[in-house]
């Protein structure tokens, strides 16, 4: 029996992956093999030693302590691509509530009394405070072309709008679904003075971190929308809000509401609604399910943050699925010891990423507890599990 914690709630559509016969699931529940988690804050939490496998039902993994997890052989997982469309769509949703005013609109309608005629009245002499500008012929820049700036990029061109991208680390697979019309600004500097919608889709990392800070802001042309549905702390608050007093910035529209953005005029704040849709919810769910079950069941890795990729097909026999530093000579030493009590290897992968390695052994009958006990004692080897 599996036991998994779930520290945010998991559609339901990824619980049922994980088959009741074998899966125990609880928010509260001793001693998980796997964690299940969203947005919660993981830093600082004391993540039992039990604990094999992360899944994290999203994108964004900076509440995760992954390189903690790294150093003590634990796998974590996300789900890239799974809720972007719905980023994306919250994202066109932003830009087009501040090109038409309708947060002001939607207040001044529900400030409006009387009777059906006076609102009338008032409705008609009072639209012309909410005249907005049409989408196409702006500039929109997008940082970070990976699963959600890609789709925001595509979908601005539908719109008209004339679209320029900054990602120096976009992979193949991206580029390949990026529309050829979409622009390559030269550096991020580049994109700022030239757009005038700004939308950012990088993670939060050391790098990222207050990459929109003063100078950068500075830098936009005066009139422009900053979008950010990626994380807080990529923009620095401060100086944001200095922005958006000169009228550099007009509107900051985010998914990351705080106490002094949360009632300014020129901001609009969601309460990080990105990923909420019945779709992406379930969409990440199952992926991440379906990832962990791999892990625990077969030790097959698939989109995880930190192991490498390794998919090895369940054949015949017992399986070894062992955590170690990617140092010479752990596959020697791990095959000495089985050879040594005469089983035999039927198939075999290693795979590395870094300074870990994974590696699958399958075997022609169970390994005993004393042989797999001398396999833990390897220096380097951080677990190891026999699967039946
Ligand atoms: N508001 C919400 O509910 C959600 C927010 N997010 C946030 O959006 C982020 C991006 O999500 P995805 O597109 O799915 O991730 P992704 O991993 O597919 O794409 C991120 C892209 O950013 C690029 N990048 C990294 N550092 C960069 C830099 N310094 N400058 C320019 N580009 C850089 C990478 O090369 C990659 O192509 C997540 O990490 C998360 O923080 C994601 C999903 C929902
Ligand atoms: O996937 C992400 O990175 C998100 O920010 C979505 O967060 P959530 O799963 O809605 O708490």
């Amino acid at each position: 029996m599996f036991k998994i914690q779930t520290l945010n709630n998991i559609s339901v559509a990824g619980l049922e992956r994980l088959p009741r016969d074998r899966y125990e699931i609880a928010s509260e529940i001793a001693n998980p093999d796997a964690i299940l988690v969203r947005s919660a804050d993981m830093h600082g939490m004391a993540i039992p030693p039990s604990v094999k496998a992360i899944g994290r039902a999203g994108a964004g993994t900076n509440n995760i302590p992954v390189a903690e997890m790294t150093r003590r052989g634990v796998v974590v997982f996300n789900t890239p691509g799974a809720n972007a469309n719905a980023v994306k769509e919250l994202v066109l949703t932003g830009m087009l509530m501040a090109a038409r005013n309708i947060p002001q609109a939607l207040e001044f309608v529900k400030s409006l009394t009387g009777d059906d005629e006076s609102i009338h009245e008032a409705v008609e002499s009072g639209k012309k405070r909410f005249v907005g500008f049409e989408l196409p012929g702006r500039t929109l820049g997008v940082v970070g072309l990976g699963a959600i700036g890609v789709r925001v990029a595509n979908a601005a061109l539908a719109l008209g709008m004339r679209v320029i991208g900054y990602d120096p680390t976009i992979t193949v697979e991206r580029a390949w679904q990026l529309s050829s019309e979409v622009k390559q600004a030269l550096s991020l500097d580049d994109l700022l003075v030239r757009s005038d919608f700004v939308s950012l889709h990088v993670p939060l990392t050391a790098e990222t971190r207050a990459m929109i800070g003063g100078a950068r802001l500075k830098t936009l042309r005066k009139g422009t929308t900053l979008l950010n549905f990626a994380r807080q702390e990529i923009v620095d608050e401060e100086m944001l809000l200095e922005a958006l007093e000169t009228g550099r910035l007009l509107v900051y529209c985010c998914d990351f509401p705080s106490s002094r953005l949360k009632g300014h005029p020129q901001v609009i704040a969601l309460p990080h609604l990105g990923a909420s849709t019945k779709e992406a919810e379930e969409n990440c769910a199952v992926m991440v399910a379906d990832q962990v079950r791999a892990y625990l069941e077969d030790g097959n890795v698939t989109n995880s943050v930190n192991f490498p990729e390794i998919v090895l097909p369940r054949g015949e026999g017992y399986r070894l699925a062992i955590v170690n530093s990617n140092v010479p000579n752990m596959v020697g030493q791990i095959s000495t010891d089985l050879g040594k009590v005469g089983l035999n290897i039927l198939d075999m992968l290693n795979r590395s990423r870094g300074d870990i390695a994974v590696t699958l052994i399958d075997i022609d009958r169970p390994c005993p507890d004393e042989v797999l006990d001398q396999i833990r004692a390897i220096d380097g080897v951080l677990s190891v599990r026999q699967l039946d």
